[in-house]
């Protein structure tokens, strides 16, 4: 294994210790290693055996009706249809995301009215998805509460008297841009990159950081590929390796990092990192990735003050940041990558 250059935190530890470390790699690095989170073994083979079930056995005509709305918030992702580095081309990977959920009902993919979709199964999920919502709906609570946790420690960390100030902006059954998604990115690429020798084909994910809260990511052995650009005094890629669980019947701890929106929301305390997807020349390689990721927002409506912490405001450069909703906060930042683009 190669060498980890994050920390482990094991939330299910002494809680003022725990938030210590989780404020201290939230802060150095923006990633870390999660573990005592609920997730067993069998349940997280499951589920990747459905993602490759999906991936590999839906005809991709048949994928492509259940395509991606931004509205419902659900749907599949084709090749090449994301570029988050447009220096480097297009993203060699295809996804399924779960959108518009309720925890509280354990509801996912509920359409919206006002998407304008324009085949009738962009408002459906996939019979093979829809089969196993019980796994789904079992994992998506999982990931809500290991979520809440962390958020509940970085509470404590940052001092703020009410260690229900992110969660309660969390309601289960609120609107919120909570999204499980699945990724697959193939060993062998097939698409053309050869006109553009600027672009580079081993990139299967381009840089980025994340605009949401937090991420909560899964992965598989053999199946590496993360990397992050931790240090930030130097351009240096560092790869994230697998880590085994350390619970028996558990699964291996989490690969977390923290969003833009919580960056903004402590003057920047909470590190956002960037990082991509990189197929390494030379690598030993024999899979694809299969990886799946659940992204936290809190909901629609909350505001964006900055967070009431001595921590935060001790980091503020004197500006105060404009409030926003974090709907607001998530189509500025989706204006700016627009305009990034047209640049
Ligand atoms: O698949 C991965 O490891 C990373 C995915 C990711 O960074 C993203 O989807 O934002
Ligand atoms: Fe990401």
């Amino acid at each position: 294994m190669s060498s980890n250059p994050l920390q482990i935190i094991d939330i299910s530890q002494p809680e003022q210790a725990t938030a210590t470390k989780l404020l201290d790699a939230a802060r150095e690095q923006g990633f870390l290693f999660v573990d005592g989170h609920d997730f067993t073994q069998e349940e997280v083979d499951l589920l990747f055996e459905l993602s490759n079930r999906f991936f590999t056995t839906t005809p991709h005509e048949e994928k492509l009706k259940y395509f991606f709305d931004a509205v419902n918030n659900f749907g599949y992702t084709d090749f090449s249809s994301e570029q988050l580095d447009l220096t480097k081309g297009r993203d060699f990977k295809e996804c399924y995301n779960f959108g518009s959920i309720n925890f509280s009902n354990g509801t996912f993919n509920t359409p919206n009215p006002e998407a304008k979709v324009s085949s009738p199964e962009q408002n459906e999920t996939p019979e093979l998805l829809k089969n196993q919502s019980d796994l789904i709906v079992s994992i998506l609570h999982k990931y809500h509460r290991v979520a809440t946790e962390i958020l509940r420690l970085i509470t404590i960390a940052l001092e703020i008297e009410d260690h229900s100030f992110f969660t309660a902006k969390m309601k289960p059954n609120q609107k919120n841009g909570c999204v499980m998604r699945f990724l697959r990115y193939p060993l062998i690429r097939d698409d053309d990159l050869q006109g553009d020798s600027t672009l580079d084909p081993t990139i299967r994910a381009g840089a980025h950081t994340d605009y949401g809260a937090l991420a909560l990511l899964m992965q598989r052995n053999g199946q590496q590929g993360l990397e992050l650009q931790i240090d930030k005094t130097s351009e240096e890629w560092v790869k994230v390796p697998f880590v085994p669980p350390k619970y028996q019947g558990k699964a291996p701890p989490l690969v977390v990092n923290f969003g833009d929106m919580l960056s903004y929301w402590t003057n920047g305390v909470l590190r956002s990192t960037n990082h991509r997807v990189k197929f390494s020349p030379g690598e030993t390689r024999t899979s694809d990735r299969y990886s799946i990721v659940f992204f936290v927002h809190p909901d629609a409506n909350t505001t964006l003050d900055a967070v009431p912490s001595k921590i935060v405001e001790d980091a503020s450069d004197g500006n105060t940041n404009p409030t926003l909703t974090a709907l607001q906060y998530l189509q500025k930042r989706l204006k700016e990558t627009y305009e990034w683009q047209q640049s």
